[in-house]
């Protein structure tokens, strides 16, 4: 089913952050149906980096063709500001959808932009925004590529401001809408009071963020129709990689950590060894 048709559904669709393919391999064999990928992900992975637009778009679009070989399942992926004006952005699409994702999230910042949970961002005027999302619109192979237009005017312009970008927004043709970092459930309820069944509403979960952290459930229930998680999996991991080099530097040794690890043939089942060399051997001697 395409991206459209399940946003249609009732249920909500969650997204959890991935960055490359073995997170994008893991989030499948876990059963999600969507996958997002995070820009501040892969600057937190790639480059050890925060989130404060030093990736570029070739490293995404990158990211993602690996992404779209490793899994079949559909990637929203983080377009940040579309990497300048609307020309940029328009590059930025046809780059993204080659590579294949499903839909592009795209943002109201300046570049380069910052993530939207730090303090001291700057917004491009709502009419540019409009015209970059139209022009994102006009430059789309399918229709079925979605933009998801992203404001972060909450934290610089106000929130009614943010919600008369968001209508700008609409208007100018985006598919779904992403009201950056609201401060509380009330301000949630307003963003979905005024658009839910108008178009898709996502809602995003960054632990230790500005907006209120809920279930997909809640979000649900709240009227929202994505659910993001996207940095939840490296702020485990990091933890993880942190416990893991800090064992083997005290013990000279894996052993102490064997319990927290895979071993050769775990690590081996959830990367498909075994069905990638039979699949190799039905290849083998093909000539006849
Ligand atoms: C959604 C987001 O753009 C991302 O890059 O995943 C970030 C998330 C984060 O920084 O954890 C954001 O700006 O909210």
């Amino acid at each position: 089913m395409g991206l459209r048709d399940r946003l249609a559904a009732d249920e909500i669709l969650v997204a959890p952050g991935v960055y490359d393919g073995l997170t994008a391999a893991l989030a499948s064999q876990a059963g999600f149906e969507a996958l997002y990928l995070s820009g501040a992900a892969v600057a937190y992975t790639r480059l050890g980096r925060p989130d404060i637009g030093l990736s570029t778009s070739s490293e995404m679009a990158d990211t993602m063709a690996l992404i779209a070989d490793r899994v079949a399942l559909p990637v929203i992926i983080d377009a940040d500001t579309g990497f300048g004006n609307a020309l940029n952005a328009q590059r930025t699409m046809r780059l993204y959808e080659r590579a294949g994702a499903s839909a592009l999230q795209v943002e109201d910042q300046t570049y380069p932009k910052r993530c939207g949970h730090l303090s001291d961002k700057t917004l491009i005027p709502r009419s540019e925004m409009a015209g970059k999302i139209a022009a994102m619109a006009d430059a789309r192979a399918s229709d079925d590529t979605l933009i998801i237009a992203r404001t972060d005017a909450i934290a610089v312009e106000g929130f009614d401001a943010a919600l008369e970008r968001a209508e700008a927004y609409v208007t100018a043709g985006a598919d779904a809408l992403f009201i950056e970092a609201p401060r509380s459930r009330d301000q949630m309820t307003r963003i979905t009071d005024q658009f839910a069944g108008r178009l898709p509403l996502l809602a995003n979960m960054v632990e230790g963020g500005a907006t209120p952290i809920s279930t997909a459930s809640e979000l649900q229930e709240l009227g929202f129709s994505i659910a993001i998680f996207p940095g939840g999996i490296v702020r485990a991991l990091a933890r993880t990689a942190q416990d893991y080099y800090a064992s083997l530097h005290a013990h000279g040794s894996n052993t102490p950590f064997k319990q927290r690890m895979f071993d050769f043939d775990g690590l081996n089942d959830v990367i498909g060894t075994d069905a990638m060399l039979a699949e190799g051997r039905k290849w083998e001697g093909a000539d006849g």
